[in-house]
């Protein structure tokens, strides 16, 4: 192919790929979940280990004859941590050196959406996928290694200040926008899927192991518990604004350093996500009345009574924009980042 469209890399791809903007390679995926099930009862096909998929980023990441293997054409390193559905571990190319991080899941766990939600997106607020290969009965997600997520930071510094709480919000809030207007809902927003740049200035969206399209109204259960909305909680149709809740829920951990809900209760979380009237109370006495509202809009219990992410963003950048000491807390969070991944 010629440079700067997206190759068909290996051996045995059946994925739809254009140049631009990426379609959905939804019909390839769909077809490796039900081949990877059907192998799943012939375990003699492991030793002639099928190794097939997509490589979206051939020039730093490159398959030799059509193969990209595992302890071959790239090594995995040390564990990064537990992704959904699969453990992630930064990863090296042997050809070029390039190192990027890889999720390996196991075949009972494949989710073709991950995949065909997240290779349809282009966005600087959510991280770059690159590429996925099939080998044997496992699947190999591959990314863009970060530094470290949002939770490691918070888990570092115990809370965020303000201004910086409200700058990644507005960041996160962009990528809900964006997901949005190409019709994915994430359902897993939470500080662990949001991974920070070098200096801590920049925030990338990433693990799409929940998204889902939104033309289809899917019913079963998705992301994490404290920060799942109530229409979730309630089976109830979801959409965009389900993302909208638990980014809220994300902003008070960054302002209070904890989840929302945990303080107050131990217990599963559902029914009183439900009943509960919205955690307002978690919002700290000390934020400022515009970040109060942003937060207050954000978790109204009736979808359609919530802010959209464009609307909050507004709202969002106001609040940022009155307290004017972002630059302070950017050059703190930028010289001691020190995440250990
Ligand atoms: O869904 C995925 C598909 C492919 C991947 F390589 C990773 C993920 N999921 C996640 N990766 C991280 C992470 C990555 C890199 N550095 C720090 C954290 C946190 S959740």
């Amino acid at each position: 192919s010629s440079q700067g469209d997206y190759s068909l890399a290996l051996a045995g791809l059946r994925g739809c790929v254009s140049q631009g903007d990426r379609c959905y390679v939804e019909p390839f995926f769909k077809d490796v979940e039900r081949e990877v099930r059907e192998e799943e009862d012939d375990l003699s096909a492991a030793d002639s280990v099928v190794n097939e998929g997509i490589i979206f980023y051939n020039q730093k990441i490159q398959p030799i004859d059509s193969e990209y293997k595992e302890g071959r054409e790239y090594i995995l390193s040390e564990f990064v941590k537990e992704g959904s559905y699969g453990e992630v571990y930064s990863a090296q190319d042997v050809n070029t050196g390039f190192k990027f991080a890889v999720k390996k899941v196991s075949q009972k766990r494949f989710h073709s959406e991950e995949v065909g939600t997240w290779s349809a997106l282009r966005s600087p607020r959510v991280v770059e996928f690159f590429g996925v290969v099939r080998e044997g009965p496992n699947v190999f997600l591959l990314m863009s290694l970060k530094l470290g997520s949002l939770s490691q930071l918070i888990a570092e510094r115990g809370r965020l200040p303000e201004d910086l709480s409200l700058h990644y919000h507005l960041q996160v809030l962009t990528a809900l926008e964006y997901l949005a207007k190409k019709r994915v809902a994430h359902l897993d927003i939470k500080a662990d899927n949001v991974l920070l740049s070098e200096d801590g200035r920049d925030t990338f969206l990433c693990d799409f192991g929940h998204a889902e399209r939104l033309d289809n109204q899917g019913q079963n259960l998705k992301g994490s518990e404290t920060h799942m909305a109530p229409e979730i909680v309630k089976g109830e149709p979801r959409g965009a604004k389900a993302d909208v809740w638990s980014s809220c829920c994300m902003f008070l951990h960054m302002l209070s350093g904890c989840q929302p809900w945990t303080r107050y209760y131990t217990c599963r979380l559902y029914l009183k996500i439900a009943n509960d009237p919205p955690p307002l109370r978690e919002i700290p006495p000390n934020c400022s009345p515009l970040t109060s509202e942003v937060i207050k809009l954000g978790l109204q219990k009736d979808p359609a009574k919530r802010s959209s992410a464009s609307d909050l963003k507004e709202k969002t950048a106001r609040a940022l924009k009155k307290g004017n000491s972002l630059h302070r807390s950017l050059v703190l969070v930028g010289t001691n980042l020190h995440l250990n991944v």
